[in-house]
């Protein structure tokens, strides 16, 4: 048997004991349930689906109006610089995370998937959304034996010899109690919050509605974010994270990766007393990875704490292709000697095969500094629009590029989160589709670059990654020789093929300019922000004619004491000049986009 699974398996080969379990051991895991239970409004028995609709789209209009808000000069007292716009941006922000908080466990994760999409939401939110951490009050134990005896069709004392009521853990999706089997292995049981299905079906269906308002709407729809793909995207990952038994086939394949690996230790998954919504799991207690004080007083060596990481996500991304896309501190525990414990296997990044090799071509695109070749490859893997304006992308890349591919920088002074930063902010101005998994893996290696500085403030993830990086630029230089190679077969080709077609071509086409037959097609952005303007400005002056003949019918009616048609014709004037106002608007934005 591996190294790490005789370790991890120890306490499932430890002599029957009495029970109860002792609940002092030397290493007893940190996190405990909030004692303070707010009292949230989705936690209540009575909590009507009409009320859930009002919140969200109340807090879904709230959004947009701030959007509008915040986006007009006046509103801006001291001043419409780049800075207070930032700090507006960043309160707007704030709120957003915490009004997620209160709107409970569907938005709680909502908000933790988006805070990979940097393509979708601007940087400030970015951030605060990955700070939005679970709050959640515990929940009854009298709901707990409830759901572990709905689940198993026995009571409680039949499946497990011992069960604490008290959680060990509570977080937005369930809670985590320690127990013993019949057969004195130690475990805990992940139990599923009640009524969370039903939270997630309402709530999807209401963020559902939510998505096709976006994708219909003529300022958030355009531009290629494709709403509704998004939120089909996010609802299946949901729903799968509540699924505890792909939680459980996740757990038994990162462990199976790691099997080979006495660094890494992984709870083993007790099938026969998991179902959806409970899961048990092979008990193993270790320090938060972030209690740093706690790691010292044990004699663990922080560096190379920070190493095994690093060391570990490099496997898991580069050679399993199956990551754990949710590195935080709490899922990342320290056993007595020094092995790093994963828990937590809801969400799990996958990289595809083919997903691997068009990476290699970005890869390949980089260390040529072709921005074209990095482009093309970014369209391969769905990154950007096939029909995407090619020029500002390009620009942006080539910034990329010569500032961090270029320049004679070390490794020690690379910074990933530097990186993850300009990439997050170039994919919010531009329009990128980051595919889940790639935004999920610049994510993951940047929380996990943030936990290994904050265990040794030299930790650099690049140090770690060097000798995988070398093994890779030196598989590269051997692939991008051929390349080059094939390249230049296929130009040689491609140029002997032209110069005997060419003759031919100019011939037809002459013949055609000759038959009148010529047709140029092209494309102008400005010639066509012109045309709208022209056919926004003609608009306005339709409203305003119609405006004018409806105010001067009011006065006539009024004159001639027909009240309520003048009273129909003046709101119908108030309509008019209401349209009006947003013609205007456009052609100000037209205006100012053509500056
Ligand atoms: N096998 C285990 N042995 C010991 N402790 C565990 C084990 N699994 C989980 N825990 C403890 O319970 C905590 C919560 O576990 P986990 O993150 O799996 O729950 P969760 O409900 O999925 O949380 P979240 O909703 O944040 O994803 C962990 O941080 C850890 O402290």
């Amino acid at each position: 048997m591996p190294a790490c699974a005789q370790n991890c398996s120890a306490s499932a080969t430890r002599k029957p004991r009495e029970v109860p379990v002792p609940l002092c051991y030397p290493f007893v895991i940190v996190s405990a349930p909030p004692s303070s239970a707010k009292n949230y409004r989705w936690n209540r028995v009575n909590y009507s689906r009409t009320r859930r609709v009002i919140d969200i789209w109340g807090f879904f209009l709230l959004i947009l109006f701030y959007r509008w808000w915040d986006s007009k000069k006046w509103t801006y007292r001291s001043g419409d610089s780049e800075e207070n716009r930032s700090r507006r941006q960043r309160m707007r922000a704030i709120w957003t995370r915490e009004t997620m908080l209160e709107l409970g466990p569907t938005f709680i994760k909502v908000g933790q998937l988006f805070s990979t999409r940097a393509d979708l939401f601007p940087k400030e939110y970015i951030e605060e959304l990955s700070r939005l951490q679970d709050e959640v009050p515990a929940f009854p134990y009298e709901q707990v034996v409830e759901i572990v005896e709905g689940q198993f069709g026995k009571p409680i004392p039949q499946v497990f010899q011992f069960f604490d009521p008290t959680p060990i853990a509570a977080a937005s999706l369930g809670q985590v109690h320690r127990a013993q089997l019949h057969s004195s292995e130690e475990v805990v049981v992940k139990v599923q919050r009640p009524g969370l299905e039903k939270l997630f079906n309402v709530d999807l269906g209401i963020l559902r509605g939510i998505a096709q308002y976006l994708q219909n709407h003529p300022r958030y729809g355009r531009g290629g974010r494709e709403w509704v793909p998004i939120y089909d995207e996010c609802a299946r990952i949901l729903m799968l994270e509540i699924d505890y038994l792909n939680e459980g086939r996740n757990a038994d394949t990162f462990r199976r990766n790691f099997k080979d690996s006495p660094e890494i230790c992984v709870p083993r998954v007790y099938w026969r007393y998991s179902s959806p919504k409970v899961l048990t799991l092979e008990y193993l207690p270790g320090i938060k990875i972030s209690n740093y004080a706690a790691l010292e007083a044990a004699g663990l060596d922080r560096r190379s704490l920070a190493r095994i990481g690093a060391r570990s996500y490099l496997q898991q991304l580069l050679n399993d292709g199956f990551f754990h896309a949710d590195p935080h501190p709490g899922n990342i525990a320290v056993r007595h000697d020094g092995a790093l414990i994963f828990y937590d296997f809801g969400m799990m990044g996958h990289i595809q095969p083919g997903t691997k090799e068009k990476l290699m071509d970005t890869f390949l695109g980089v260390a040529q500094s072709d921005a074209d070749k990095v482009i093309d490859s970014l369209i391969e893997l769905g990154a950007i629009k096939k029909n995407a304006d090619r020029v500002p992308i390009r620009r942006s890349i080539e910034f990329l590029l010569t500032n961090f591919v270029n320049q004679p920088y070390s490794m020690q002074s690379f910074n990933f989160a530097e990186l993850t930063d300009d990439i997050y902010e170039m994919a919010y101005e531009q329009p990128f589709r980051f595919p889940a998994t790639f935004t999920f893996v610049l994510r993951a290696v940047s929380t996990l670059e943030g936990l290994g500085k904050g265990l040794d403030p030299d930790f650099n993830f690049m140090d770690v990654a060097q000798p995988f990086a070398d093994q890779l630029m030196a598989v590269n230089s051997e692939f991008g020789m051929r390349e080059l190679l094939n390249q230049l077969g296929q130009q040689v080709g491609q140029v002997s093929s032209m110069t005997v077609n060419l003759p031919r071509r100019i011939e037809q086409t002459l013949e055609r300019a000759d038959r009148g037959e010529l047709r140029v097609r092209t494309k102008s952005i400005e010639t066509e922000r012109l045309l709208k303007r022209l056919n926004s400005a003609a608009i306005g002056g339709i409203y305003s004619v119609l405006l004018a003949a409806f105010l001067i019918c009011s006065v006539v009616l009024y004159t001639a004491d027909h009240i309520l048609e003048a009273i129909a014709a003046f709101g119908l004037a108030g309509l008019l000049s209401f349209a009006l106002g947003r013609v205007l608007l456009r052609l100000q934005r037209i205006d100012t986009d053509l500056q």
